[in-house]
């Protein structure tokens, strides 16, 4: 752990050998990623229940270049150093690390967690990150979905009450 919380943002090879650090010490390490591009009420529901399975939670982040090949060119928001520092800032998220691909699977061969998981809006058969993740030796969940909450929503919202 660092001193201060920014310090907690790590590259995949020193997440590699921070997990083989704390899993030799006993920890059981949960990963989760995503865009996390506007922090709300689901998200922590998910990051809370994701924490509560293990001893250590991790966040691979996207970067903003695979961001714009998920969600389309006008994201994200927040940049994602500043979105990996505010993960950092709640009481659930132990470490980020930032991803530059379309998909998890690369960085997950990497890391190699105990457990990964994705919120409810996903279905583990579809996952495409699954194979590398059971390959590992690790596990797949699925956690529970908070109902009419998401960034998209609230950026509707903000132009909703801000357009003339
Ligand atoms: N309402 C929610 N309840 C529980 N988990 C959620 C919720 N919204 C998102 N998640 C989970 O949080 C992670 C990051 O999701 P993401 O940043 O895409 O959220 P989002 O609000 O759906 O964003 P967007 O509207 O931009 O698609 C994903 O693993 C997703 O499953
Ligand atoms: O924030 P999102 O849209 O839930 O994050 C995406 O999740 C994808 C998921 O893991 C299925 O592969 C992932 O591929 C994508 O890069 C985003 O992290």
């Amino acid at each position: 752990m660092g001193k201060n919380f920014k310090d907690n943002l790590l590259t995949a090879d020193e997440m590699r050998n921070e997990i083989v650090r704390l899993q030799k010490a006993g920890k059981k390490v949960v990963f989760t990623n995503g865009v996390f591009d506007i922090l709300h009420v689901g998200h922590l529901t998910y990051l809370e229940e994701a924490r509560n399975l293990g001893d250590i939670l991790i966040v691979g982040v996207n970067s903003d270049a695979s961001v714009k090949v998920n969600k389309g060119d006008k994201r994200p928001i927040n940049s994602e150093t500043n979105r990996a520092f505010v993960l950092l800032g709640t009481k659930f998220v132990d470490y980020t690390v930032i991803f530059n691909e379309k998909t998890p699977e690369k960085l997950l061969d990497i890391l190699k967690p105990d457990i990964h998981v994705k919120g409810g809006d996903y279905r583990k058969k579809d996952l495409p990150e699954t194979k590398v993740v059971e390959k590992n030796g690790g596990e797949v969940k699925i956690l529970s979905f908070v109902d009419n909450i998401s960034t998209t929503e609230i950026i509707n919202k903000i132009i909703e009450v801000y357009k003339k």
